[in-house]
């Protein structure tokens, strides 16, 4: 059985795959705190609530937090005997290698999710993945990384916001009825709702005039549904891109070792 582990800047997510399929994905706020011990009796109790028996033979690690790798080393060497394949370190192969200026080190979330859509769309795609950054993904047509957009997430503009301004409180992200807020709240509900479907429309129409080919468009990501209702921002929504990247990469690593 297969667990990858999908580390954010906020939440960590942990999924089992066997025979092709996902068994189940949980989430856990992402703490470099966290020791080895404490992963796996979480991850244990949870596979006994869901049935899932069986042994971890293999894990696959994206971290756009370095330091919470070496904890979840620990839990692999400790508890499942492998060592586990971390994206963005040498010994890691991508099927297609990015194509970006030298000595930059895209985040491996944004390695993995161009793995996962072109596994599943061929090239010529743009990830759209709303998470603690919201960032933009462009697939070449081979397959490779070549680059994209970094904005600030969503729910990080909404705590600035409250940070920053003394009066404005904190607020939940949703799709206000209206553009023309009538009390805080639905002003700052507009703001960041419409401002954020400016963004990324803004965004991927820019893209596509400069990559100058058709290029189809993948929502994902905890918001990308919420920004996707009423509008034809996406083509799809995959909210399992990052970890469906992960075997995929797993995969073409033990393919060609
Ligand atoms: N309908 C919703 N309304 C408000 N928040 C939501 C909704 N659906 C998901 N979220 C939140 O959106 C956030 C973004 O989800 P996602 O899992 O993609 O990113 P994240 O885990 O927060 O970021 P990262 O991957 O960078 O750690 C999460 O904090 C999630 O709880
Ligand atoms: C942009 C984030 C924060 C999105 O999770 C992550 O992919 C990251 O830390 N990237 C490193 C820099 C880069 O991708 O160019
Ligand atoms: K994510």
């Amino acid at each position: 059985m297969l667990l990858c582990i999908d580390c954010g800047n906020t939440n960590t997510v942990f999924a089992l795959w066997r025979d092709g399929a996902f068994l189940s994905t949980w989430r856990i706020a992402t703490q470099h705190q966290r020791t080895a011990d404490e992963y796996y009796t979480w991850l244990t109790q949870l596979m006994d609530l869901r049935g899932i028996y069986g042994d971890i033979t293999e894990v696959i690690i994206s971290s756009t937090v370095p330091r919470v790798v070496f904890n979840l080393r620990v839990l692999c060497d400790r508890y499942f005997e492998c060592r586990p394949s971390v994206v963005g370190r040498p010994d890691c192969r991508l099927p297609v290698p990015p194509r970006v200026e030298e000595g930059v080190r895209p985040g491996p979330d944004r390695l993995a999710n161009a793995a996962g859509a072109f596994d599943r769309h061929g090239g010529d795609v743009v990830v759209v993945d709303f998470g603690t950054a919201t960032n933009f993904d462009v697939v070449a047509e081979d397959g490779a990384y070549v680059g994209g957009v970094i904005a600030p997430g969503v729910n990080l503009s909404l705590e600035a916001l409250h940070q920053g301004a003394a009066a404005l409180p904190h607020v939940d992200v949703s799709r206000p009825p209206k553009v023309i807020g009538t009390n805080t709240v639905g002003c700052i509900q507009s703001g960041v709702f419409w401002g954020y479907i400016g963004l990324v429309d803004g965004i991927l129409r820019r893209i596509r005039d400069e990559y100058g080919r058709p290029m189809r468009a993948i929502g994902t990501g905890g918001l990308a549904p919420l920004f996707a209702t009423g509008e034809t921002l996406f083509d799809t929504i995959e909210d399992d891109l990052t970890i469906h990247g992960l075997t995929v990469i797993q995969r073409y690593n033990k393919d060609t070792s």
